[in-house]
């Protein structure tokens, strides 16, 4: 965002104050289309906004906000945080234009909120460091939100916005530096221009955030000069199949345990074949065979004992992707994950197959490589990447926080292969520092996906898509978003077993926004 900010105004087609005016307007803009009662008259007296300045540029869109509320009529308090002498100069200039329509308070010290709608603009993408002074306000303000806001005697806050980013929260990361606590003060709006920040996706941000409202200021012709190394995770063209025989969507094995605990590994193959690989093996011990072979029609079973039998079996080349992990058993885990890896076929590594190496993770990396996908979830990724799970668990004391992107890519780059951090907010990363977010939060959140067996059929999932030679970042990017997006398709009430008889719903309305494209 910052080099594509900057671009537009290098190029001297936008200046800063334009974009400051554009996003002042976009967040009043917000404001009165959320909220379509703020554009009918008041019962009682005129409506109220009380706008919190702080001493940077998210400052200055504030006072564009009060200026423009100012203009429909609105009630406007302004109350500052800093110097505005201070102030960088396009928030300086609309700090001014605000002072020739109204006074500024000062928001430390004696202070009443009391407002339909109080804006809060005091920090945004600079906020480096806890502003601890600032704790007794945001008291305040819980205490307001709670009291409500019914008339102009009584104190009160109705709605709170955040301009750009709730304050306190550290745009990079998601973390809270400080302001809003662990009180549960939540905003009902935020609203950001251009893009999402990482922030808005990532930890505490997709909560604290509210309803998040995107405003176009007019950054567009410059995107294309923005780090697009992450990426929020997306639908693939590729996963329209255009013909083609069975072996062209490639043969996917999937590794599964003894007697009597074959569920995981059973839904993993049949996501995998709902997917669209062409084929899909499950590969059990013998005795498991039975139990299997009640259970499974499309998905072909094969008895694999042992490492000698797995050796034999990827002597055939049309494997080309296997999955370990769901219901394997520790020990057959160790067993059988280097004889995997040693194949160099795309590998997806989850459940017991990472917990297998807890506590001696240089046993597995020795032995991975670029084609190998990690599907850890919170508890397993810290069983491998101790030290980054501490770092994550830190309170965040300075701006740019330790966030699970970094944790990600620092883990992608230690054991040289792409690693997917399970969470709502699933972050995808490569040794090579490319990352993508499938953030299910918000109004794409997929509570329902909190659900037992959800990740064996991510697993399987992703390692359907290995099987149709998806690159492991798109596998594991595509993958994680195809099985959010089948959680929100499928709504409340969603098993495990739901997930991947509802892939062809999914699959069917990608091709029909594919046709509409096409004309
Ligand atoms: N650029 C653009 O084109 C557009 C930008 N836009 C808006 O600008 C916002 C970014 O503005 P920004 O970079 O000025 O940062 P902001 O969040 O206002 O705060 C930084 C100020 O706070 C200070 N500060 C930091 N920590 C502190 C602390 N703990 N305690 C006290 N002070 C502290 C810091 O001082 P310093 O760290 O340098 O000492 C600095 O003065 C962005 O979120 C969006 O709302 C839109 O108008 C669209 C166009
Ligand atoms: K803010």
């Amino acid at each position: 965002m910052r080099a594509v900010e900057t671009a537009a105004m290098e190029s001297r087609q936008v200046t800063g104050l334009e974009l400051m005016e554009r996003a002042g307007a976009g967040v009043v803009k917000a404001i009165l289309s959320n909220w379509p009662e703020y554009r009918g008259t008041r019962r009682s007296g005129r409506w109220r906004a009380t706008i919190l300045c702080g001493p940077g540029n998210n400052g200055g869109d504030g006072y564009v906000v009060a200026r423009l509320l100012s203009q429909v009529n609105w009630e406007v308090t302004v109350l500052a945080y800093g110097d505005p002498a201070r102030l960088p100069p396009d928030a300086r200039a609309n700090h001014d234009r605000w002072r020739k329509i109204g006074p500024v308070g000062r928001l430390l010290g004696p202070r009443l909120l009391q407002a339909d709608v109080l804006v809060d603009a005091l920090f945004g993408t600079g906020l480096t460091r806890p502003v601890d002074e600032l704790a007794p306000v945001f008291e305040d303000i819980h205490a307001a939100l709670q009291e409500g806001f019914s008339g102009p005697n009584s104190p009160g806050i109705d709605r709170l916005v955040a301009i750009d980013v709730p304050s306190g929260l550290d745009a990079d990361s998601g973390r809270r530096l400080c302001g809003a606590d662990e009180q549960g003060l939540i905003y009902d709006l935020t609203v950001t221009f251009h893009r999402r920040k990482i922030g808005h996706l990532l930890a505490d941000g997709p909560e604290l955030s509210g309803r998040l409202h995107v405003v176009d200021i007019g950054l567009e012709p410059w995107q294309r000069l923005a780090d697009d190394s992450v990426l929020p995770a997306g639908p693939d063209a590729r996963l329209q199949k255009r013909g083609g025989h069975k072996y062209d969507h490639g043969h996917a094995l999937i590794l599964g345990g003894g007697a009597g605990r074959g569920g995981a590994a059973r839904l993993a193959a049949r996501a995998a074949l709902r997917s669209g690989a062409g084929l899909v093996t499950l590969g059990v011990p013998p005795e498991a065979l039975p139990e299997n072979a009640a259970r499974l029609d499309a998905v072909m079973l094969a008895p694999l004992a042992d490492a000698q039998a797995l050796e034999q079996a990827l002597r055939d080349s049309r494997l080309n992707a296997i999955c370990l992990g769901p219901a394997l058993g520790l020990e057959r885990a160790r067993e059988l994950v280097p004889v995997a890896l040693a194949a160099g076929r795309a590998t997806l590594l989850d459940a017991d197959a990472l917990s297998a190496f807890a506590g001696l993770p240089d046993a597995l990396f020795s032995h991975l490589h670029e084609r190998a996908v990690l599907t850890p979830h919170e508890g397993e990724f810290a069983r491998l990447f101790p030290d980054l799970a501490q770092r994550l668990a830190a309170p965040a004391e300075r701006g740019p926080a330790f966030s699970r992107l970094d944790a990600a890519r620092m883990a992608a780059a230690r054991a040289g292969c792409t690693v997917l951090l399970k969470g709502p907010d699933t972050v995808i990363a490569t040794p090579r520092g490319q990352a993508r977010i499938a953030a299910a939060v918000g109004e794409d959140a997929a509570p329902w996906l909190a659900t037992a067996g959800s990740g064996d059929v991510l697993a399987g999932i992703v390692t359907g898509l290995l099987a149709r030679s998806f690159a492991p970042l798109d596998a594991a990017a595509t993958g994680a978003w195809l099985h959010a997006e089948a959680a929100r398709r499928f709504g409340p009430g969603l098993i495990a077993e739901d997930l991947p008889e509802i892939l062809p719903q999914v699959f069917r309305r990608l091709d029909a926004e594919a046709s509409l494209r096409a004309g």
